[in-house]
């Protein structure tokens, strides 16, 4: 009886003369996808040849303190709906997973779908939250098209979870002012139904996408415990690593999976015992960039409006990626407006301590105490380690291990002594790097997504092949150009079926490194020295050591030489090392 498809792949016209007051989700303008933004925006700036004051030396206004709290919405990782058996989608056709009761048609209940609650309750317990045994669900009264029964069902007077916190450290961005780390509280989180996705179109005309409408959301909400806009960002970006880490959620921010909104006051420094100021909320911000750069700009607003001697008012503003101002749309509306009552139609949830014990018991490692283990174990900076474990929703770490796994096969009985700490570093610098540039691409064609699973395949460049090409280049018998172009044949797919593995592409082609000897190394160095005696002199008796003219009688090695059979590096240690022994003493005497 439940129908999950209502309408097949239609999309409804809807012709609006007002918007509420009330609602939730302001249409968006025509709706362009948030990478094309981003690069306009890029472009925009290039053009006026701006330089925009850098963040970093804006955390602070002198005399001011700057509080804010935040509330995120993420879509929680689950086949069905909230409260209908309709499957959850992302990207399928416009209104093709609906039910009766997401439309509100009359005659219809809700369905409470239990298996919802576990992506919730590891959410909260990753954030250290203390679980209700009883929550309840609340009916908030709203009236636009993207809700049709005209509430929200949300958790307002008992939440599921309260109580948690998180911890930030300075690796993870937070502001230079924060120090060496902060805790910030998690009031409560509750569990509440997505709108539907409104496309305005151009005219008075906007589609709507009943696919969202009632899909399950967490509001996480926090302590308005956070003073840097540097802070707040990490907080969000910290936040969704640990969702995607307890796969509470899989969709990130940029998917549109994660939604911040962000209370902003500033209050004068001078006393202590005021009170925090008049907040007003900036909803539905989707980057870091926008979280950080909408508070910059509400806390320079509200700072200028209190010097002219105004008044911060109550309400609810609007930021677009790449402006400098937030925007008024509209007045806050209090608690009344919203009406917010128990709905009698949905039961308490009740909590049993053993599946919370349970989940406890099977979270697995979180993201600090993986990157705790990728700085020891592999001698990662922290700003590697952090990359590597954010990178693709945590895909991209899943792909490393793997590829550990196969590196430390290959090396045999003593994976693990100090001899390879080398090779794996040179896996890590690869995947954080190497396969970074393969899709922020030489062509458009280049600029797509690697695809990593979240048990860490990748399609494109399968673990096994890449290990190969580290493998040789570890050991020195491919050079780090060969190393590359293999990479980028991989990526393109241009390894032709004939050469099954990559073995065969470097007999076939002809690429093993076959590196110069030691003498032929020197007779090279002291080739290339000819004639550069003024070079050479400037050697002796240096303030500086003349790195730059090293480089250069290096840059001649390699022209004079064959180019494949030559590793740089060793290149530059031969040419010093002729110098000190042969060529400066010779000019000396
Ligand atoms: N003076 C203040 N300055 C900055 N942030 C504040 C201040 N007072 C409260 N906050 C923050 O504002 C947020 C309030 O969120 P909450 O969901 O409780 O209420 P709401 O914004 O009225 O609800 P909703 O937007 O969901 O309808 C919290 O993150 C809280 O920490
Ligand atoms: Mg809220
Ligand atoms: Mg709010």
């Amino acid at each position: 009886m439940w129908s999950t498809t209502l309408w097949s792949s239609q999309v409804r016209a809807v012709h609006t003369e007002t918007t509420s007051p009330l609602l939730n989700n302001t249409p968006s303008p025509v709706h362009v996808p948030l990478r094309k933004q981003l690069k306009d925006e890029a472009k925009k700036q290039k053009a006026l040849g701006k330089k925009k004051k850098k963040n970093v030396n804006n955390q602070v206004v002198d005399g001011w303190e700057l509080t804010v709290g935040i509330e995120i919405h993420a879509q929680l990782n689950t086949a069905r709906k909230l409260f209908s058996p309709a499957t959850t989608s992302f990207n399928d056709d416009p209104n093709s997973h609906v039910a009766y009761f997401d439309l509100a048609t009359p005659g219809s209940q809700p369905l409470f779908q239990k298996e919802t609650l576990i992506p919730a309750l590891r959410a909260a317990l990753a954030l250290n939250c203390d679980i209700q045994n009883v929550s309840r669900f609340d009916r908030k009264h709203y009236f636009h098209w993207d809700q049709p029964s005209g509430y929200q069902i949300t958790q307002y007077y008992e939440p599921f979870a309260r109580d948690g916190r998180i911890l930030l450290q300075a690796r993870d961005g937070i502001a230079a002012e924060d120090g060496d780390g902060i805790s910030v509280g998690i009031k409560q989180i509750q569990m509440e139904q997505d709108t539907a996705k409104t496309l305005a179109q151009p005219g008075d005309v906007h589609w709507i996408d009943f696919n969202r409408v009632g899909l399950p959301l967490i509001e996480i909400i926090t302590l308005p415990d956070i003073h840097y806009p540097a802070t707040a960002a990490a907080l969000v970006r910290k936040i969704q690593a640990l969702l995607n880490a307890t796969d509470s959620c899989v969709l990130g921010m940029e998917a549109g999976g994660l939604r911040a909104d962000v209370n902003v006051s500033v209050r004068r420094t001078d006393d202590p015992s005021t009170p925090l100021g008049q907040r007003t909320e900036i909803k539905n911000l989707s980057s870091f960039k926008a979280v950080e750069d909408a508070i910059i700009a509400e806390r320079d607003r509200q700072i200028s409006v209190l010097e002219s001697g105004g008044k911060v008012e109550s309400e609810t503003r609007g930021w677009s990626i790449g402006s400098t101002e937030t925007r008024r749309l509209r007045g806050k509306e209090g608690e009344v407006d919203y009406r917010y009552m128990p709905d009698p139609d949905l039961a308490p949830v009740i909590i049993d301590n053993d599946l919370v014990n349970h989940l406890r018991d099977g979270m697995g490692e979180l993201p600090d105490a993986e990157i705790d283990e990728l700085i020891q174990r592999f001698e990662l900076t922290p700003k590697d380690a952090l990359s590597l474990v954010t990178l693709d929703g945590g895909n991209r770490v899943e792909y490393f291990w793997n590829v550990v796994d196969l590196l430390a096969r290959r090396f045999g009985p003593n994976a693990t002594s100090p001899e390879y700490l080398s090779g794996y570093q040179l896996a890590a610098n690869w995947i954080l790097h190497e396969l970074g540039r393969l899709t922020s691409g030489r062509s458009e064609d280049d600029a797509q997504d690697l695809g990593f699973t979240e048990d860490g395949q990748c399609d494109r460049v399968p673990a096994k092949h890449l290990v190969d090409i580290l493998l040789y280049l570890h050991q020195r018998k491919i050079n780090a150009k060969v190393a590359k172009e293999l990479l980028w044949a991989v990526f393109r797919r241009r390894i032709p079926d004939e050469y099954a593995t990559i073995e065969t592409v470097l007999d076939e082609e002809q690429l093993w490194f076959d590196e110069l000897n030691e003498d032929e190394y020197i007779k090279l160095a002291l080739e290339a020295a000819e004639g550069q005696e003024e070079v050479v002199k400037q050697f002796i008796n240096y303030k500086q050591f003349p790195q730059g003219k090293l480089m250069f009688l290096v840059g001649r090695m390699i022209r004079l030489g064959a180019e494949e059979r030559i590793d740089p590096k060793e290149a530059e240690k031969v040419m010093k090392r002729v110098l000190e022994e042969t060529l400066v003493p010779a000019i000396r005497n």
